[in-house]
């Protein structure tokens, strides 16, 4: 059984940082429904779920994808771009490390954040722009030498991952309004949504994906995939997504 790391929201959720749309009030209540339904989402489809424990001083923590990368047996602590955010890894590494995995750190002068990393198959791309910084890719290179390490600018969005992630074929999708440079990738497929191009690869082609985003699921639908639809209202109004609210540990 495929498990994934979760990490239950601090009460100071609605603290979260805003970059790049508007602050809006968030309800820590329906958060805290939205992420046990994105949760039981996960155990639905076969996934065990291993819980960092909470760390309630940190708003963003709920966003645990963004504390590691993790490929093969190498978990790689990420070094945060948000000084806020550095706290989060402490605890992070203690979980993946009791699931066997051997860890590296980025360490200063690099800045990295989980959400800027997309992995497909041995290529990995890495946004550079707000959160991740050279430093911090070239160290991630280092650390998974098998691996072909691609930079991609990131500019318009928080990380690489609110921009794009990739179908089980490795078809990259995204909001082209959203993406720096689509011909970066292999192969980039437009999706009509911006929450369209967020998808979590469940296994036997379902994809978790947000509710916002119902066009760009009946889309993935029609190639034949199975949409699995869970509601993040809370999350996307502080740039969260599907992808930032676990870390799936695949091996
Ligand atoms: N991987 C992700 O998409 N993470 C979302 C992080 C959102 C959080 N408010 C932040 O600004 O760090």
């Amino acid at each position: 059984m495929p498990t994934a790391l979760i990490r239950r929201p601090s009460p100071r959720l609605a603290e979260g940082l805003v970059t790049h749309i508007e602050r809006q009030p968030v309800d820590v209540e329906l958060a805290l429904q939205q992420w046990q339904e994105y949760v039981d989402a996960l155990h639905g489809t076969g996934w065990t779920t291993v819980e960092v424990p909470a760390i309630d001083e940190c708003p963003d923590s709920v966003f645990v994808e963004d504390t590691m990368v993790v490929y093969g047996d190498v978990a790689v602590i990420a070094r945060a771009g948000a000084d806020e955010r550095r706290p989060e890894a402490a605890a992070a590494e203690e979980t993946v490390a009791a699931q066997g995995y051997r860890i590296v750190r980025i360490t200063e002068p690099g800045t990295l954040d989980g959400g800027d990393v997309l992995k497909i198959g041995s290529t990995i791309y890495v946004g550079q722009g707000g959160r991740t910084n050279a430093a911090g890719i070239e160290q991630l290179r280092e650390a998974f030498k098998s691996a072909d390490v691609r930079a991609v600018p990131v500019q318009k969005v928080l990380h690489l991952k609110s921009a794009v992630t990739a179908l089980p074929d490795g078809t990259v999708i995204g909001y082209e309004p959203l993406v720096d440079d689509s011909e970066a990738f292999d192969s980039f497929r437009p999706v009509p949504e911006e929450s369209g191009a967020h998808v979590v690869l469940l296994g036997a082609d379902r994809l978790l994906m947000a509710g916002s985003a119902p066009r760009s699921a009946e889309l993935f639908a029609e190639l034949g995939y199975t949409p699995v639809v869970v509601d993040i209202s809370e999350f996307e109004k502080l740039e969260g997504c599907v992808t930032c609210l676990s870390v799936r540990l695949r091996r």
